[in-house]
């Protein structure tokens, strides 16, 4: 089991997205997106493949610089702040785990440590230590400390990549698909852990009934648009699934807690569906 006990809450960041665009040479990507994310929220980034989710948080994050438009963490622009004042600040986990060094996965959790300290005020070596061993056992890889990074599980990569993020005592964690590679226990105790901080999370996530049941607010994603943003009740309604995922749904409620239950249907679209798809 992924430990739960929290941290003292860590302080949590204000985010404001405003009118960002963001255009690669064949199409604009990313429309006009405008939203905020109030403190402590954990605000989950839904819509179907290609409409530029990982783009819209490639921009939050520094990644990419916006055509146009702005990116303010707790008010002030993210590209005026200092690379180590951003690190400070937010933790980024995405897809594509890195590659190409031969760190222990030890050794790899102390690099999260880096961002809150100097080179002349080093903790000690025991402290840091004790952190990081810390927070591997709340992902459950404390016995795989001393095994390299690159020779875990893809799940396990993903485990030890949030464990880092963690330590690295973020305002804002920015997770581009953290469930990925998680099978559903890990999925549910990671959302779980990265919840149980307090702090203010932005994550895309696929997987609708785990962003019902975890996320405070979700942003829908249409073709670089922002289609909805708000409530979960209010944007995972059977006509929206329809019209963004070209899905049939039926919502309703998760029997064991408040939250909206989704369920697809997989049979072949019926002729009335079909038709209603090619008029809209
Ligand atoms: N640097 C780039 N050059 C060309 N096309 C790009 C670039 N970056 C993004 N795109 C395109 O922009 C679109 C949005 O990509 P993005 O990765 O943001 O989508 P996504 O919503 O995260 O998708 P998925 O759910 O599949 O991860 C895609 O069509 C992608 O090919």
């Amino acid at each position: 089991m992924l430990k739960l006990v929290s941290d003292s809450k860590q302080q949590s960041a204000h985010l404001t997205v405003e009118q960002v665009s963001w255009s690669c040479p064949e199409k604009r990507v990313l429309e006009q997106i405008s939203f905020e994310v109030e403190q402590g929220e954990f605000v989950g980034l839904l819509g179907p493949n290609g409409v530029g989710k990982s783009t819209l948080l490639r921009c939050l994050y520094r990644y990419l610089k916006p055509d146009s438009g702005k990116v303010l963490l707790n008010g002030t622009p993210v590209w005026s702040l200092t690379q180590r004042q951003f690190a400070q600040q937010v933790a980024v986990v995405t897809q594509h785990c890195p590659t190409g060094f031969s760190m222990t996965v030890r050794q790899f959790m102390a690099t999260g440590l880096l961002a809150h300290q100097r080179f002349w005020q080093r903790s000690s070596k025991l402290l840091d230590q004790q952190q990081v061993d810390e927070m591997l056992q709340r992902v459950a890889l404390l016995p795989k400390a001393e095994q390299r990074f690159e020779s875990l599980s893809g799940g396990e990569q993903q485990r030890v990549l949030i464990a880092r993020a963690m330590l690295q005592k973020p305002q804002l964690m920015v997770l581009d698909e953290p469930t990925n590679h998680l099978d559903i226990r890990y999925q549910i105790e990671t959302l779980q852990l990265v919840k149980s901080l307090g702090i203010t999370v932005i994550a895309s996530i696929h997987d609708l009934n785990l962003a019902a049941a975890f996320c405070d607010r979700l942003a829908l994603l249409e073709q670089g648009k922002l289609v909805a943003m708000g409530d979960v009740d209010d944007v995972l309604t059977s006509s929206q699934l329809k019209r963004v995922y070209g899905v049939e749904t039926i919502i309703d409620r998760h029997p064991l807690q408040d939250t909206p239950r989704v369920t697809y249907q997989f049979a072949p679209a019926t002729q009335e569906v079909t038709q209603s798809n090619a008029i809209g």
